[in-house]
């Protein structure tokens, strides 16, 4: 990674101060792509340095398209159409004369970590050639997967950066971060008691980096495979499955006359309700808990500690099923979601919604948060999807990351 220190020098030599008005100078760009399970993102930041330690974001540029790289894991060629419309978008937004200086990176996550290691190179192959190509810097490792560790806790930097908590970093006051993808999910906090980094299963669960002259200390986790979509094929028992073409997978959550084919990671799945038995929220979250159930471990304090900012599904979901405005977002508790579960789940049938998967997720979503992570049903939860019009994504981490080198451990 290129470091802080190495990053200005290089605008120093490139860009002679006295050539151009100071302000100008102090302008710099970061493109980071985001390969999701579901979809790629590009997201093209410009910062201004100022003399504190981290640089104050100016703008954010976003643009997304579906599906994702792991959609052509059998064709990896045609993943590169998509890589280079979005580049075309990083030309447009990052003026010609700093292109050799500004980085493009892509992290993929859940997708390509589910995919097989050679099948998941073939792709990433794919990607690095369209890098090369472009007039852009192309950092070493600049096309990679990355950790869950690592995507927990540069999403958790993003809101805490975007949200001030960053900069007032000697009180600690931060907030934690609920993110539900595709394939994984990760929860994201400062704990404020030693007993919930001493009652860990795992010292995975821990993580720590550098900022400010002092070291945080998260309990950070990526359950890969608990993704929301993920967890549909898990609860139809469909997830890793073989011989796809010969089978129906059945669900309680789904309406009793549904059948459709559905597609997730390169493979198509035949999927229906199941008319033989009942379907409603409670047979569903039975069905769901299997998936959570000894997977999801419960941290020692949660409720009372933290503020949580949740975002991707959650936030998405929660707009489909009408309990937050999709530009404002809000508040809800956790009793919220299963309050409207019930009652999407109850009339599903008779009243089919948006989607014929919302009952099966939304009703993923409480158990998740009461079964798996151990929320009280009082809780408050923040559901984000920009901070001051910026994507509160792990991307934004990922970038001041390369810049400042937060050297995570
Ligand atoms: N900039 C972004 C990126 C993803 N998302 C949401 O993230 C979810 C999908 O996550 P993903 O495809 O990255 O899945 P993973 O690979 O992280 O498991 C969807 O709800 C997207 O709408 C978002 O809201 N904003």
């Amino acid at each position: 990674d290129v470091s802080f220190v190495d990053f200005n020098n290089n605008i120093n030599s490139v860009l002679p101060r006295f050539s151009r008005p100071a302000n100008h100078s102090r302008i710099f760009y970061g493109v980071m792509f985001d390969a999701g399970s579901t979809g790629t993102r590009i997201h093209v930041y410009t910062f201004i340095q100022s003399n504190s330690e981290l640089p104050v974001l100016d703008n954010e540029i976003f643009q997304s398209l579906k599906p994702g790289l792991s959609a052509y894991a059998d064709s990896p060629k045609m993943a590169t159409d998509g890589i280079r419309k979005l580049l075309k978008v990083a030309k447009k937004s990052v003026p010609r004369l700093e292109w050799k200086k500004t980085p493009v990176v892509l992290r993929a996550t859940a997708g390509l970590r589910m995919l097989s290691a050679e099948k998941a190179q073939a792709l990433l192959d794919q990607v690095q050639h369209v890098f090369d190509e472009s007039p852009f810097l192309v950092p070493d490792n600049s096309v990679t997967i990355m950790n869950g560790t690592n995507e927990g806790i540069l999403a958790w930097i993003s809101v805490n950066f975007l949200t001030g908590h960053l900069s007032a970093a000697q009180n600690k006051k931060t907030v934690g971060i609920l993110d539900l993808g595709g394939g994984s999910t990760q929860i994201t906090f400062l704990p404020k008691l030693k007993k919930t980094i001493e009652s860990v299963p795992v010292t995975d669960y821990i993580a720590r980096f550098d900022i400010f002259n002092s070291t945080f200390e998260l309990y950070t986790y990526s359950y890969l495979g608990n993704g929301l979509m993920a967890a549909r094929l898990a609860t139809l028992g469909a997830l890793g499955a073989e011989g796809l073409e010969d089978r129906v997978f059945k669900s309680s959550c789904l309406p009793k006359k549904f059948m459709e084919d559905w597609s997730f990671g390169g493979l198509t799945y035949h999927l229906s309700g199941d008319p033989g038995s009942d379907t409603g929220f409670k047979p569903c979250y039975q069905e769901v808990l299997k998936v959570v159930k000894g997977v999801i471990h419960q941290p020692y304090e949660l409720q009372d500690s933290n503020l949580f900012y949740a975002f991707s599904y959650y936030f998405d979901r929660a707009v489909d099923a009408g309990l937050i405005d999709g530009v404002q977002g809000g508040m809800l508790e956790v009793r919220d979601f299963k309050k409207k579960a019930k009652e999407v789940c109850s009339t599903m049938t008779k009243n089919p919604s948006v989607s014929p998967f919302l009952c099966m997720d939304m009703t993923y979503i409480s158990c998740l948060l009461k079964d798996g992570f151990g929320f009280k049903e009082s809780t408050v939860l923040q559901l984000t999807k920009t901070v001051n019009n910026v994507e509160a994504s792990w991307t934004l981490g990922a970038v001041l990351d390369h810049f400042h080198s937060l050297k995570i451990h």
